[in-house]
């Protein structure tokens, strides 16, 4: 009998309830909580005089609302009312929250991790799209629906149907000056916005196993992007070396015995899979999106496709459509593409590592007139970190805004916004229409990749800035 991989052995050890031809109940080890998909869910336990049934599993942050500029000054009606719900929730239900003051605050998929509430081998689940982040570490993390919200928090379990499994594999090496970043935008462009649909993708190979635990989470929070359920990478010494001293990390047994135990978890030698794909790390180039969805992207030296390139009609008309919101012509470079906006944040890519990233970029450098550039650290703690060795003044001496710990410009949902027509150069995770704000135009790219681009007011390969900064 052939060996099992992670996602197989996790689940097992997770079903409470199972029957031939219906979804498994699966206990759920963190439940993760933010302010926009959990009002109604609480709202429904009020109404049927439930409580939460493990308050201890559960973690609550505020981030999608929160303004970034001056905390205390809150001007949307509806951000505020759903912040302050959230805090009469978890005072009422008894729900640990970091709040807008709180050192522990920042993006909820930043926090778990940095807490250490994110571990190997659990099942974590949250109200949010980008929960695929903690697989990072050899979770099976996965967003759920407000009224799956409430299901948890009633019973600490879940209703799911068993998914197929696909094995990302990415062998060899990455060139000079490609980060995590492109390598998730690449596989996306290269197999599309839906080739992980009813999958959990386990990511495998050289270059994964050569990230940071920060550049593991760049990859596993965009396999949403792929449309899959989860992305996950099987633990390793990386994550244990990241994980050991945490705060939450359990206090009942030795860090040998714990990573005794997640060493067990790894996929064994001889898993199989229900797919398969591999792709070269030496064909990654620094990566941009041109268009409306993730997948519609391609390296830094192509130029913007013609619809006429595409073989599927639809993808042809896609292209045609995607081309009009963006206000590109088909063929031009993309290394011509201005920008207005640089926005540096979001759980993509908003810790201390991009930071850095970055910086090493901008510094010496100032931001390119006419450019508005923010850089909006994933947590109050990644904010300290970076301040502590100085970024925030390699930043502002640049002309970039350094603001305080939110999704911010991810998303319209708080004071950040890109204008109508205005392009933005992004290191967020989505390009849809509007996504930062009505009739904004997105284009999704690394840390370095975003820094190159606040310098020269364009799209531009960061390599030609790094060889120049080397020699
Ligand atoms: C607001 C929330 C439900 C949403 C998600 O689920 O992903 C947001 O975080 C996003 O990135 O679009
Ligand atoms: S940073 Fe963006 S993608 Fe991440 S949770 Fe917030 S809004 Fe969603």
């Amino acid at each position: 009998m052939a060996g099992k991989n992670i996602i197989e052995k996790i689940w097992e050890k997770h079903i409470v309830h199972e029957e031939k031809g219906k979804p498994d109940l699966l206990y759920i080890d963190l439940h993760l909580v933010h302010e926009v998909t959990s009002p109604q869910a609480f709202e429904g336990l009020r109404l049927k005089g439930r409580k939460v049934r493990r308050p201890d599993l559960t973690y609550a942050t505020m981030d999608h609302n929160v303004p970034t500029r001056e905390r205390h000054i809150v001007r949307d009606e509806i951000a505020r009312l759903q912040m302050d719900t959230l805090k009469k929730n978890c005072e009422e239900f008894n729900v640990e929250l970091s709040d807008i003051n709180h050192p522990d605050q920042g993006i909820v998929h930043v926090i778990g991790p940095e807490l250490g509430l994110t571990q190997p081998g659990k099942t974590i689940v949250c109200g949010d799209s980008h929960t695929s982040t903690h697989g990072a570490f050899g979770a099976l993390a996965f967003g759920i629906g407000t009224s799956e919200v409430e299901h948890v928090l009633a019973t600490q379990t879940l209703w799911q149907a068993k998914p197929k499994t696909l094995q990302v594999e990415v062998t060899g090496e990455l060139g000079f000056g490609v980060s995590a970043k492109d390598v998730i935008l690449h596989i996306i462009s290269a197999y599309g916005v839906g080739f992980g649909t009813g999958y959990v993708i386990e990511f495998t190979g050289d270059v994964i196993r050569n990230l940071t635990m920060e550049e593991r989470m760049t990859v596993c929070n965009m396999s949403i992007e792929a449309g899959a359920k989860a992305g996950l990478i099987s633990p390793d010494e990386v994550t244990f070396e990241y994980l050991e001293g945490r705060e939450h990390l359990p206090n009942h047994k030795s860090y040998d015995e714990l990573k005794a135990e997640w060493r067990s978890l790894q996929s064994d030698s001889d898993a199989e899979y229900d797919d398969h794909i591999s792709i070269k790390g030496e064909d990654i180039e620094p990566h941009v999106t041109w268009g409306t969805n993730p997948g519609m992207g391609a390296g830094i030296s192509s130029n913007v496709p013609h619809p006429g390139d595409f073989q599927d009609p639809s993808d042809q008309e896609g292209a045609e459509r995607a081309l009009h919101y963006m206000g590109l012509e088909a063929g031009m470079r993309i290394e011509d593409i201005e920008i207005d906006y640089v926005f540096i944040g979001s759980c993509t890519n908003s810790r201390l590592s991009d930071l850095r990233a970055a910086a090493e970029v901008v510094k010496g450098h100032k931001v390119k007139e006419g450019v508005t550039a923010l850089v909006v650290p994933g947590s109050f703690k990644v904010k300290q970190a970076a301040e502590a060795e100085g970024l925030h003044d390699i930043f502002k001496e640049a002309g970039f805004e350094w603001r305080e710990a939110g999704c911010s410009m991810c998303l319209a949902m708080n004071d950040d916004i890109v204008p109508p027509g205005k392009r933005c150069a992004s290191t967020s995770n989505r390009n849809f229409e509007g996504r930062q704000g009505n009739g904004s135009r997105t284009h999704l790219l690394s840390p370095a990749m975003a820094a190159a681009a606040a310098v020269t007011g364009k799209l531009t390969d960061v390599r030609k800035l790094k060889a120049a900064t080397v020699s």
